[in-house]
């Protein structure tokens, strides 16, 4: 008789997924995924199952890393709010099984890991691709990837000024309030981005938010949202005229509606830039495209289990 799977919450996750342990995690899967067979990550592309009737989404992302003998599906939806419901918009599970013989060894809240890799993602992507005085960080967007991104730049980088915009001014103010430091709420994307130095942009937008004429040039933006081939964050402009990195080439050019509308060519996978096989052009304005891979789900997941196992024996 197999022993029962543990069952881990969002407050456990939370305790256990820490920036400083995650971020060298993920730059390490980064590389191992942009290394082909060699670097032992198999993550096909997510399956989605669009659900019409309620403006929903279901993905399965599935992974296994050969290097952390990890195996790992999430789970997630996301819904496009049309109300002020409590729901979160991406919910999400993960499901750790031990891969020498295929037993569910953890079902874990998939929304904490969600959120924090994520982030952490955008943070290792910015640490190369910012120009070299980056003094305004400007986030486009006030929910729950908001939240995170603006935990871990304020934690790794230290911008002199945090600008934040959302589809209402009640939104992005709500955000100023729960947030630890100052940050300045601006009644338009164009203010909050004039300037700017990064740019964050964590909406759920299906048309571009953020205009090319209006990034200063030499900018770094992370353009987290617009998952769907046919959603759009950016305009034709700026994918244009960047320079252009993503997480995964493969998904990105099938996923990314910016990618897929603009047909804006990719430069490199940030995986590739840590690996040292493309380089960093810092000095030119620059964009990571993330789509968001289930390889790092799988060492977000272990990292949760292992720390948890170790305090659970
Ligand atoms: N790349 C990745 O790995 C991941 C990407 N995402 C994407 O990041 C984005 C943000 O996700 P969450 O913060 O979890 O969602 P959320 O629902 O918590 O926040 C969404 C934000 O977008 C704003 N918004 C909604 N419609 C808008 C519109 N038409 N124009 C401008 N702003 C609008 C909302 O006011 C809110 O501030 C989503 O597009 C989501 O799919 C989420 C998880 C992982
Ligand atoms: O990677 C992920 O979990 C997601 N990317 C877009 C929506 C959810």
């Amino acid at each position: 008789m197999n022993e029962q799977p543990a069952f881990i919450g969002a407050k456990v996750v939370e305790k256990y997924l820490d920036f400083a342990t995650l971020i060298p995690l993920l730059e390490r899967a980064l590389i191992h995924f942009s290394s082909g067979n060699e670097g032992g990550v198999v993550q096909p592309i997510r399956t989605i199952v669009p659900v019409a009737k309620y403006s929903g989404f279901l993905g399965v992302m599935p992974a296994y890393s050969k290097w952390d003998d990890a195996l790992t599906t999430k789970v997630v939806t996301f819904y496009e709010k049309k109300t002020s419901s409590e729901i979160p918009s991406h919910q999400a599970t993960v499901l750790l099984f031990e891969p020498s013989n295929g037993t569910l060894k953890a079902v874990i809240d998939g929304r904490v890991i969600t959120d924090k890799r994520t982030a952490a993602v955008s943070a290792i992507a910015t640490k190369l691709l910012k120009p070299s005085h980056a003094e305004i960080l400007c986030i486009l967007g006030s929910g729950a990837q908001a939240q995170s991104h603006y935990q871990v730049f304020t934690q790794q980088f230290s911008f002199k000024e945090v600008r934040v915009w959302s589809c209402t001014r009640e939104k992005a103010e709500g955000f100023a309030t729960t947030v630890t430091g100052q940050v300045r709420v601006c009644s338009t994307p164009q203010e909050a981005v004039t300037g700017a130095d990064v740019i964050i942009t964590v909406t759920m937008a299906t048309e571009p938010v953020l205009l090319g004429d209006w990034v200063k040039p030499g900018a770094h933006i992370n353009a987290i949202g617009a998952c769907r081939p046919d959603w759009r964050e950016l305009d034709n402009v700026l994918m244009e005229s960047c320079v252009l990195y993503v997480d995964s080439k493969e998904a990105a050019a099938k996923e990314s509606g910016d990618i897929v509308i603009s047909k804006a060519s990719i430069y490199a996978e940030i995986g590739e830039v840590l690996k040292g096989t493309k380089p960093a052009l810092a000095d030119k304005t620059t964009v990571f495209k993330s789509v968001g891979m289930a390889v790092e789900d799988t060492v977000s997941a272990k990292l949760v289990y292992d720390s948890w196992l170790a305090e659970n024996k």
